[in-house]
């Protein structure tokens, strides 16, 4: 019988972060539809999320980085009514400055972290939003307001994740849709070797393990929250930081020029 909480659908649910966000909506009564390239993998995770939860598991195997995969994809999704919940997890980084990296390699970042994930929601908003409820939680990083931390242009992608679910928040006022945010701080996947970094190298103090992160995020997400940083301890930092930025909002477009342009 399928879930009447709906189905949620997490991208690059086949390990790390989605493979266990995954299974806490699972646990929440949630049907999912895995996507990931590796469908030996993806299939894997999800069987043990059947054999655990008894929730029907799709796993569809596609490169989002693929334009058209993303678009067969982004269609056989949008046809689904079921859906209720898309977490938009997929996303890669990469080491070295920007010259160090190799064009091919931003490319498949930008793909990736910012063109699947805004493809992806697009496809599944108007669904959502004709049928009164939804949720997207996108997956972006701390690094979305310290890109000079690792790699620029993964912390710019992920700059892009935080301003789009800012906007979203903005659009979906009083539509029954939500949308969350989440920044993790280091997490202990697969994601520093894919991208190059020995994890060991980074403070161990810095690095949350992914059973931790996951487990703050599903409780942020049963709140319901925003914008969520697992890792922050004093969220008045946070709050701080998005007061002023709130405050700037209606200053910053005037016909005067500021004095301190004054000829
Ligand atoms: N780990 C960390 O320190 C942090 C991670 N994040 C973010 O969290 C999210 C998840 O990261 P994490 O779990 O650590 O990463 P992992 O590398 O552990 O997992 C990435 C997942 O995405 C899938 N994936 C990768 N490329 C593609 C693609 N082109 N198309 C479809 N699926 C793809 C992978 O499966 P497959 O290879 O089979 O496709 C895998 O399931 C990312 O957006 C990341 O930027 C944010 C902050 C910190
Ligand atoms: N995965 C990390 C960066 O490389 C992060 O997003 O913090």
């Amino acid at each position: 019988m399928a879930s009447n909480i709906g189905t949620a659908v997490v991208t690059g649910a086949s390990t790390g972060i989605g493979a266990l966000y995954a299974e806490g909506l699972a646990a929440r009564g949630h049907d999912v539809i895995l996507v990931a390239r590796n469908a030996q993998r993806l299939e894997a995770t999800a069987q043990r999320i059947r054999d655990r939860h008894g929730v029907a598991v799709r796993s569809i195997a596609a490169d989002l980085g693929d334009a058209a995969q993303l678009h067969a994809l982004e269609t056989e999704l949008a046809a689904d009514p079921s859906i209720t919940v898309l977490v938009n997890n997929a996303g890669m980084g990469a080491a070295g400055t920007l010259e160090q990296t190799d064009p091919a390699r931003l490319d498949a970042i930008v793909a990736l972290n910012v063109t699947a994930l805004m493809r992806l929601t697009r496809a599944l908003v108007p669904g959502m939003r004709a049928r009164g409820k939804g949720r997207v939680v996108n997956i972006a990083s701390v690094l979305a307001m310290a890109p000079e931390m690792v790699h620029g242009v993964y912390g710019a992608t992920k700059a892009f994740v935080l301003a789009f679910s800012q906007s979203l928040r903005h659009e979906f006022a009083g539509s029954g849709l939500s949308v969350q945010v989440l920044m993790p701080g280091a997490t202990a996947t697969e994601f520093w070797g894919s991208a190059g970094i020995d994890v060991g190298n980074v403070p161990r103090e810095m690095v949350m393990t992914v059973n931790d992160l996951v487990a703050a995020a599903l409780i942020a997400f049963d709140r319901e929250e925003f914008a969520v940083l697992p890792a922050l301890q004093d969220a008045a930092l946070w709050e701080n930081y998005e007061g002023a930025r709130q405050a700037l909002i209606p200053n910053l477009s005037t016909s005067r020029i500021a004095p301190r342009y004054a000829a």
